[in-house]
């Protein structure tokens, strides 16, 4: 008989509570009605967006205890106090650039022997990551920024996303939503910004190209999107290679500015690290072209890409205020503010559905490796193993030797 395999979902025990789940019930009682070997528990969890009575219905065991589970999934760091010593573990560590934040977990990982295998780090062979959950960052981010803009004019209103059970529910409030003409800039190529432009869609949002959209108005609502190639043009030779943008970023100028004058919103989902230029500056902010009203900053780096994002909002209280004058926080929706939606756990805001996505990338291209002896794509997003860190990841032993910051 074939070996049985134990998965268990663990409860989110970080603090403030994440409400996503790596497996949906129903996706649960699919493996393993097709993969009778794999026996899957869920830790009860009153946080969790699907309910503890979901997962029963759907055959899963509720279980407080998972330390005969061979495989452990969550999505957030889990506290050490809550890690099962010689488990393997599967979770976004967030430890792969050195984030202070999460040492004294890597320490406790590798004092207690854990195999820990990142999501962040599962590539297709191409090196594309295979997990995220930007699409729905993009999705929210783009609602939020538009309900925004909305109170901002008093020209119509949305309803919060994380009132709405779910993504079906939200798109029933689009019914009969009229826009009036605006101007829409989106940035970016990846997830997030499929995200954003699956709301473009479902609200009737024209694309326009660049070119058009620089020089001409429109009477119904228009978006047009840049991305990496349209907004950075290497110093110099005026070209853009991918490889080379990536390599030497610091190379290149951003092209964004005449976008400031002629859009109303901004919705930021570009890919960003210190070495790549802003989208404009702060000085920029203050002149007297600059007219962009929102930015939906679902990129969200402080003084980042966009530097008037003056730190994260929450889901409950989304968007701030920023004097264009003093790049200061402010109340939102005063005369000479840009309003700034600045909140960095989106995907929060439809967890049943980000949840569902996640788990589908999770079963189609990850779930087979799993249940392999030995697999090169999880070996490549193993951290640690046998009580060290792995080859690749073995940059990381200063910080794992460095006093714990606090
Ligand atoms: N606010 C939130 O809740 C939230 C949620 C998810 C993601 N995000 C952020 O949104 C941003 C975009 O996320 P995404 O899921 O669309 O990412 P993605 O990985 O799907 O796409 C990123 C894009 O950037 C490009 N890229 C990758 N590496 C690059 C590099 N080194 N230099 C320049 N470009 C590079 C990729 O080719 C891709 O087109 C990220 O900064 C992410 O942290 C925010």
């Amino acid at each position: 008989m074939e070996k049985l395999l134990h998965i268990g979902l663990i409860r989110e025990e970080k603090i403030p509570h994440d409400n996503r789940a790596a497996f949906t019930p129903k996706q649960c009682q699919w493996i393993m009605h097709h993969y009778p070997q794999v026996i899957i528990h869920a830790q009860p969890s009153p946080h969790r967006c699907f309910k503890d009575e979901e997962y029963a219905k759907a055959g899963v065991s509720l279980k407080e205890d998972l330390s005969d589970c061979h495989l452990l999934l969550g999505i957030k760091e889990v506290p050490p106090e809550f890690l099962i010593p010689h488990k393997t573990y599967l979770f976004f560590s967030h430890t792969k650039k050195k984030q202070p934040h999460n040492q004294h977990m890597l320490q406790a990982i590798l004092r207690q022997n854990i195999r820990l295998i990142d999501y962040e780090c599962l590539v297709h062979p191409d090196g594309q990551r295979i997990l995220g959950f930007g699409f729905f960052a993009g999705v929210v981010g783009a609602h939020n920024g538009l309900m925004a803009y909305g109170h901002k004019t008093g020209d119509y209103k949305l309803k919060p996303v994380h009132q709405c059970h779910d993504f079906q529910e939200l798109i029933s409030h689009y019914f009969g939503v009229k826009l009036p003409p605006l101007k829409i800039v989106a940035t970016g190529s990846g997830r997030v910004a499929a995200g954003v432009l699956e709301i473009m869609g479902l609200l009737g949002i024209k694309y326009i190209p660049p070119e058009e959209f620089l020089i001409n108005q429109y009477n119904y609502p228009v978006y047009t999107q840049l991305k990496a190639g349209e907004l950075y043009l290497r110093k110099g030779e005026k070209t853009y290679s991918r490889a080379d943008f990536h390599a030497h970023p610091e190379m290149y100028d951003c092209r964004f500015l005449p976008y400031v004058t002629v859009s109303d919103i901004l919705m930021n989902g570009i890919y960003w690290d210190h070495n790549i230029p802003p989208l404009f500056s702060v000085n920029d902010l203050k002149k007297d072209n600059f007219n962009i009203q929102v930015i939906a900053d679902i990129t969200d780096d402080t003084n980042g890409s966009v530097p008037c994002n003056l730190g994260d909002s929450t889901i409950e209280d989304p968007v701030y205020g920023v004097d264009k004058q003093t790049n200061t926080r402010t109340a939102p929706y005063l005369k000479g503010t840009v309003d700034m939606m600045c909140v960095s756990n989106l995907p929060n805001e439809l967890p049943r559905d980000a949840s569902q996505y996640f788990g589908d990338q999770l079963m189609k291209y990850v779930f087979e490796e799993l249940l392999k002896d030995h697999s090169e794509m999880l070996l490549n997003a193993t951290i640690t193993q046998n009580g060290q860190l792995t080859a690749k990841f073995s940059y990381l032993q200063d910080y794992v030797d460095g006093d714990v910051i606090t």
